[in-house]
């Protein structure tokens, strides 16, 4: 047990010191694959947090916990939570920081800075969009990633959904999920494919060894997606493996069509939106800008220090002006329901079996009682009534409600809490931490915040997942 901070010091472990001792763990913000981010806050100076929890334990066919720790998942954790680090070493305010990190029993806490929604929540809900916003939008992303680059760091996952609105007024996309991150080999290339078929790049998916320009052409198929309204390929079938043919094969060709013709009505300011999307999309990697050459590109150079306002008059628009953003509205409701489509969807086994392991563990490790009337909040009155009669007892969580109980009894008889793991070693020494980059971020505003959605209701099924699963190869 301890904390592993992002300055990656290993802090001396107290004894009784873990993530219940340093924090209280408040409502669940979000659903991934193997975990959920919560609210967490600092019980020494009440700020609030997001933690990121991530279960390791193996499960077997039926989704029950074996009793034993998942090394593959064990490893990809510990990874993500050393690069993160890293990447957190030196402050980047469009990058996720990690303020500090503990392995309790068979859950791993990344407890890191706390965003407002996700990038197309945020988008889908503006009152207004221009190509303006568009060109902060990719500003910010350039400047997460020209910081992940400069740690020596491959993200391999960029996309709309590894992007999060937050910062003081909510206005700075921040880059997060390091699951698929690795450190760039000082010598030759990267090679394996990892990340999400829609968004990855040609030489990856060649096998010919890869570099930080993958990412970049991510960043490329993420604008291609916001100025067309879809992947820069689109194959006739939606599934991974005809996504990734598309792509390493060119077929069907990838186009930008211009003005009038059927897929896309790209005019006026919008045609440097689209000479970006191309230089970041070149198919030959020689070719292929940087992220730290993609932020001088006029489309997102020129008006990076303006400000923009929230709302616009619509009446006050040029008719020009209002036909790019409908234009881009548009195209953001179309790349919204593509990347749902996209999202893994969380399993309940999965999430039943965190809720019921944290409900222990709260109670066990000295957390507060009350906090685990909080996994009683989604949907059951009676569920949180009863809980908050019968306070639960050190080491014997009561639960009333059947549902509950069956729950419970299901985490002693299967998912047997696994023997202590040491904390996560940061991985990391002085001298692999290189200087930051360090900008003054223009505000990007585009309109009121929407309320956070549902944690998982956002998450659609999909005929077939074309994301790879976390750390697996595809
Ligand atoms: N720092 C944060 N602040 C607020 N909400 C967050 C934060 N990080 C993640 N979330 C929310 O939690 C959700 C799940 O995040 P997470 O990174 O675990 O998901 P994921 O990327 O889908 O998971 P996976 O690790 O399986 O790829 C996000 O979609 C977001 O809504």
């Amino acid at each position: 047990m301890g904390c592993s901070t992002s300055k990656g010091v290993v802090a001396s472990p107290k004894a009784e010191q873990n993530f219940y001792s340093d924090y209280k763990l408040g409502k669940k913000l979000g659903e991934g694959a193997f975990g959920q981010v919560r609210l967490a806050t600092e019980r020494a100076t009440s700020v609030e947090f997001a933690v990121k929890i991530v279960d390791v334990r193996d499960r077997d066919d039926n989704g029950m916990c074996t009793g034993h720790v998942n090394k593959s998942r064990d490893k990809v954790t510990k990874a993500e939570i050393s690069l993160w680090n890293k990447a957190s070493s030196s402050k980047n305010q469009h990058v996720v920081q990690l303020h500090c990190s503990f392995a309790e029993k068979s859950l791993y806490y990344m407890v890191c800075e706390k965003c407002q929604c996700s990038f197309m929540d945020r988008l889908v809900e503006a009152e207004t969009m221009s190509d303006t916003d568009l060109s902060k939008i990719f500003n910010h992303m350039l400047r997460g990633v020209i910081h992940v680059h400069a740690m020596e760091i491959v993200h391999r996952d960029i996309k709309p959904d590894n992007f999060l609105w937050g910062g003081p007024n909510n206005e700075i996309l921040k880059l997060c999920d390091f699951g698929l991150a690795v450190q760039m080999p000082k010598q030759g290339k990267l090679t394996g494919v990892f990340g999400t078929a829609p968004y990855m790049a040609p030489e990856m998916l060649r096998g010919d060894g890869y570099d930080f320009l993958v990412d970049v052409w991510s960043v490329g198929a993420v604008a291609y997606l916001m100025v067309f309204g879809n992947f820069p390929y689109s194959p006739p079938e939606a599934s991974a493996p005809a996504m990734k043919e598309a792509i390493l094969h060119d077929s069907p060709p990838l186009e930008f069509p211009e003005a009038g013709t059927a897929q896309g009505v790209v005019s006026g300011s919008l045609k440097k939106a689209v000479t970006f999307t191309k230089a970041l999309l070149s198919r030959s990697v020689s070719q292929r800008l940087s992220a730290a050459e993609a932020i001088k590109d006029p489309f997102v150079a020129e008006r990076s220090g303006q400000q923009v306002s929230p709302v616009k008059e619509s009446a006050a628009a040029e008719p020009a002006e209002e036909a790019v953003a409908e234009n881009l509205r548009a195209n953001v409701r179309k790349a919204k329901k593509l990347t749902q489509k996209l999202s893994a969807k969380p399993s309940p086994t999965v999430q039943t079996g965190i809720e019921d392991l944290l409900k222990i563990l709260i109670v066990k490790t000295g957390g507060d009682r009350s906090s685990s009337n909080l996994f009683f909040s989604e949907g059951d009155n009676q569920d949180q009534e009863a809980e908050e009669e019968n306070q639960p007892m050190a080491a014997d969580v009561r639960i009333k409600s059947q549902g509950s109980m069956r729950r419970a009894a299901r985490t002693m008889t299967h998912s047997g809490v696994v023997s202590e793991m040491k904390s996560p070693s940061s991985g990391q020494s002085d001298d692999l931490i290189t200087p930051s980059i360090s900008f003054t971020a223009p505000l990007v505003s585009l309109g009121p915040a929407p309320k956070r959605r549902p944690s998982s209701g956002g998450k659609s099924d999909s005929e077939e997942q074309l994301r790879s699963t976390q750390g697996a190869q595809v």
